[in-house]
């Protein structure tokens, strides 16, 4: 890893005034001047041996050297409190496997039953896996060792399309250059798929190739098509959450997605020497409105419920879906974000591609009529609630109560 010195955030003009913390998270983003690690992963299955640590002083701002392949214990950042750190139970999560096939071919009965399993999973810990979801294998195949690919490279190649501060875009490695501590072992690649009224720019083949260049078009192709396929799945699984809430007005979700803002990240776990002493992703709720989950076989997501962490076991050419912090808005508290994490472990790198779906930026929040009263939440708008994420609050376990609190009492002072 190389230290350098922190970007310093631009921070909007009121940053939350709650201190919330929760389950040891921090209150707000330490927009100290972090000196952020870079985390270059080992290539994969090295096993780590004699630490080497050299620090050496440069132009005023200290840089230090740590060489994960060698470390035999993590670097103190990535070091997470043992409370979020707790151990997994054994069990898995019996998720049910939706069949949204169904929705296609308009089958009544196998309608009703997918309904039924989206709001039994939904009045519980919210999780569910899909099948019939149109994304044919070699798309899935493609779109996930183009991933392992991008992370392979060096980390200067993969500097080029570091991300822009402020933004969720580009790479990132550990978000050390966001963060001073509780560092998740991963690195990250995100970037955003808009389309309006269905039609999709090639924003996403734009992004490969002005960040990366010519020779990158190939997997913005992957990704676009990837990422057009995910945008339609949302919208089939939009209409099944609103069967499932009963919503009187047919095509309400789907119309509020109908345009979007969504993120596609790519996660990259490498092995990691002390894997009971951090994690991958830490306990989180997605801030985004829907989350549609392309794992590998390694296994490491797990969900809260009860009070224990539940691995969902990945189920060959399953998608996982949860539901998200803005849709939660969107039903008023009917349905809950899910609490979730990733684990990371010893032996085997980890790859996972999360779809966020998220509205256009200046949609307002509201749910629909009939499920109006009371309200839980104020009418925001995806970007208010983005900005919160990426400038002022590490998003955790009650984002969006925290958003609330700041958004509103922003809105007082106003
Ligand atoms: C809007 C977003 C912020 C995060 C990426 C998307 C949806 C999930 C969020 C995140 C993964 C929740 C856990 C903390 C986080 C900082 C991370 O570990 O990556 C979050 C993402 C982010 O802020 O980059
Ligand atoms: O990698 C995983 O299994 C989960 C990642 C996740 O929750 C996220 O990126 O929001
Ligand atoms: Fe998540």
């Amino acid at each position: 890893m190389v230290l350098q010195t922190a970007q310093q955030e631009p921070s909007l003009t009121r940053p939350p005034r709650c201190s919330v913390a929760s389950a040891g998270s921090p209150a707000a983003m330490d927009t100290s001047p972090a000196t952020p690690l870079l985390l270059q992963p080992p290539a994969p299955s090295i096993d780590p041996s004699a630490a080497k640590a050299a620090v050496s002083k440069g132009g005023g701002a200290a840089t230090a050297v740590y060489d994960l392949r060698r470390e035999p214990k993590i670097p103190a950042p990535f070091v997470w409190p043992h409370a979020e750190v707790r151990p997994t139970t054994a069990q898995e999560l019996a998720v049910p496997v939706v069949d949204v096939g169904v929705l296609r071919n308009g089958d009544a009965a196998g309608i009703r039953r997918a309904v039924a399993q989206v709001a039994s999973a939904c009045a519980t810990h919210g999780f569910f896996q899909v099948s019939g979801h149109g994304v044919d294998n070699a798309l899935a195949r493609a779109a996930l060792d183009g991933a392992s690919g991008f992370f392979r490279l060096p980390l200067a190649e993969k500097q080029r399309a570091r991300r822009i501060p402020g933004t969720v875009s580009g790479y990132t490695s550990a978000h050390a250059d966001r963060f001073a501590s509780k560092l998740p072992w991963k690195e990250t690649l995100s970037f955003g798929f808009h389309d309006r009224a269905g039609a999709a720019a090639p924003v996403v083949v734009d992004y490969f190739t002005s960040t990366l260049g010519p020779d990158y078009e190939p997997m913005g192709r992957v990704y676009q098509e990837y990422c057009g396929k995910m945008k339609e799945l949302s919208l089939r699984i939009m209409e099944l959450l609103e069967l499932s809430l009963g919503v009187e007005k047919r095509g309400y979700y789907r119309d509020f997605f109908a345009d979007s803002s969504s993120i596609m990240r790519c996660n990259y776990y490498p092995p990691c020497p002390e894997p009971e002493r951090t994690l991958g992703t830490g306990p989180h709720c997605d801030p985004t409105a829907l989350t549609i989950l392309l794992q590998d076989d390694v296994g490491g997501l797990e969900v809260l419920v009860d009070g224990d962490w539940r691995p969902v076991r990945p189920v060959p050419g399953a998608m996982v879906i949860n539901i998200g912090d803005t849709f939660m808005a969107l039903s008023n508290g009917r349905y809950k974000s899910c609490l979730h994490r990733a684990v990371v472990n010893r032996r085997q790198e980890r790859r996972s591609l999360a779809f966020f779906l998220c509205p256009r930026e200046d949609r307002v929040v509201r749910p629909p009529p009939s499920l109006r009263s009371p309200r839980q939440y104020p009418d925001f708008t995806w970007a208010d609630l983005m900005r919160f994420t990426q400038r002022h609050y590490r998003a955790d376990t009650r984002t969006l109560d925290a958003f609330t609190q700041w958004f509103s009492s922003a809105q007082e002072a106003a």
